[in-house]
């Protein structure tokens, strides 16, 4: 009896198999190139067999399929097809030049599921739109590059300094004070207020921001298959999922209510101007005039500072990290960037972010950083409709992973794509040069609107240090590689220590 189940289970779920590879190539497509697929698993039983047991990222399985097969791979996971485009100018021509097929978020990916309808990164739709034009003008509002918001920055940066100054050279991991500048510099930019260093509050939503960020990898074999993503869950313990995330929300919840307080207690002139008031008093206005925006609501006021929060936090401290990790281990390359910043500027005069073509060694330098770390290694689209590109097709609800870390590694467009070389962002005349094909914010309509805040950011962060400290590794430490960092939602560098000297 045992026997003719388990053989009737099997030919039930190899006439289902058949049947739905049946649907899915119903039509013939022209697809992009890509690795041999196997006819009812497509590539996810070598991804399986990489990622879980030889321990390879899958980002990385995904970059060297796409270095093999060309820069727009075709692979199948199951029944969900995948391209990796791996060329910035390629992402360009899919993500503006057909943008209205190519800006949505995959609907099957694990964080588009539970985060639907909820904020801006994994939204979709009238929701998504109508926060991310807030939000868009909201930053050209204030503008990065506008003194008042990059005094606010450099307020939390001099903390920052005084810190490392207090520190008087001892050896330590730089993760935890970068952090809590970084997350202190998305709260003042957002609300104008600003948390004491070492404020309690902050660490506690840093540690909550900063806990499982593994559980969210976004390119394991466990985002296409709703059985593997159950394997997931699981595996990661689900209800902890939950409860980190119920508590982040109430630690946003507590902030806003002591913002909305505060404002109750301040007189109209005195009122700070901010995002969050901005959003607040909107909501307000259209509620009285019965027009409120698209999904405009104080839960949604939360998933979109948390959205800020998640999305500008983790990818700043990352690159800072890499910035520090790399003038240590290039100790020429920081005397030059220092001296051009000290000749330029002196050592206690602070550039604003307009001035920074007065420095384009320290601009090719953080270029650079952005290149060789390639922070935030890849993100998703999803086609809402049939489209093409050049001879190929590529059919609607296929997943495109735009690789950014495999674009800043292509050996054919950059030379020793691995060694760190700043000056390749500089031209004969010794002017910083864009390169085209370093795509860091990424592209189309769902570029990063962070961006002018980040580049600000990295910015005072690299001459601000610069100016007072001397960054290096501790005696005998400075066999770190630089090609060895860890893929996971952002690509961190190596565990190491750093020594800060005044100089
Ligand atoms: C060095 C720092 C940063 C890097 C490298 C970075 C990079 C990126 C990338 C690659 C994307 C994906 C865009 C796409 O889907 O194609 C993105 C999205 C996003 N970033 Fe940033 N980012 C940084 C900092 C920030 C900051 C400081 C903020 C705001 C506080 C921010 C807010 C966002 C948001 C809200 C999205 C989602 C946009 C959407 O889906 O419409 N990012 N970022």
């Amino acid at each position: 009896m045992a026997d003719f189940l388990s053989v009737a289970a099997t030919i039930l779920i190899l006439v289902i198999t058949i049947y739905y590879l049946w649907r899915l190539n119903v039509k013939t497509y022209r697809l992009p190139p890509g690795p041999k697929q196997n006819l009812i698993f497509g590539s996810l039983l070598d991804l399986i067999w990489s990622t879980l047991f030889k321990k390879e990222p899958a980002f990385l399985k995904l970059a060297k399929w796409s270095f093999q097969h060309g820069p727009i791979c075709y692979l199948r996971f199951f029944r969900q097809r995948v391209i990796v485009v791996s060329d910035a100018r390629i992402a360009q021509q899919l993500c503006i030049g057909q943008a209205d097929k190519f800006s949505e978020r995959p609907p099957g990916l694990l964080l588009s599921r539970v985060l639907k309808n909820k904020g801006i990164v994994f939204n979709d739709g009238p929701s998504w739109k109508a926060h991310r034009n807030f939000l868009t003008h909201e930053f050209r509002k204030y503008g990065f590059g506008k003194l008042s918001m990059e005094q606010r920055i450099q307020y939390v940066i001099d903390d920052y300094l005084n810190q490392i100054g207090k520190m008087k050279g001892k050896v330590h991991d730089p993760h935890s004070n970068i952090a809590i500048a970084v997350y202190n510099i998305i709260w003042t930019v957002i609300s104008g207020d600003k948390f004491n260093w070492g404020d309690p509050f902050l660490q506690k939503l840093i540690t909550n921001l900063e806990t499982n960020l593994h559980a969210v990898e976004l390119t394991g074999p466990h985002n296409y298959v709703t059985l593997l993503t159950l394997c997931h869950l699981i595996w990661h313990n689900f209800f902890r999922l939950w409860s980190i995330t119920s508590t982040r929300l109430y630690y946003f919840k507590q902030l806003i209510s002591k913002f909305k307080k505060q404002q109750e207690e301040t007189t109209d002139s005195e009122a700070e101007e901010s995002i969050i008031l901005d959003y607040l008093v909107k909501l307000e206005n259209s509620r009285k005039r019965d027009d409120v925006p698209a999904d405009f609501s104080e839960t949604q006021l939360l998933w979109l500072v948390s959205d800020l929060f998640i999305a500008g936090g983790e990818t700043t401290v990352t690159t800072i990290r890499w910035i520090l990790l790399c003038l240590a281990l290039y100790p020429q390359i920081q005397e030059r960037v220092r001296q051009e910043i000290v000749e330029t500027f002196g050592r206690d005069s602070t550039p604003t972010y307009a001035q920074r073509t007065q420095l384009p060694y320290t601009e090719a330098f953080i270029n650079e950083v952005l290149r060789l770390g390639g922070v935030t290694p890849g993100m998703w689209r999803n086609t809402s409709q049939d489209a093409t590109y050049e001879d190929y097709d590529i059919p609607k609800d296929t997943w495109i992973l735009l690789h950014f870390w495999a674009m800043s590694n292509d050996a054919n467009q950059w030379d020793d794509a691995r060694t760190f070389k700043p000056e390749r962002f500089l031209n004969d005349q010794g002017k910083f040069l864009k390169n085209e094909n370093l795509l860091a914010f990424s592209t189309g309509r769902r570029e990063c609107p962070g961006q002018g805040l980040a580049q600000t950011e990295l910015f005072l962060f690299t001459v601000g240090i610069l100016q007072k400290f001397k960054v290096a590794l501790p005696d005998g430490q400075n066999n770190i590689d630089i090609n060895s960092g860890q893929f996971g939602i952002t690509y961190t560098p190596p565990p190491h220590l750093l020594e800060f000297t005044p100089v």
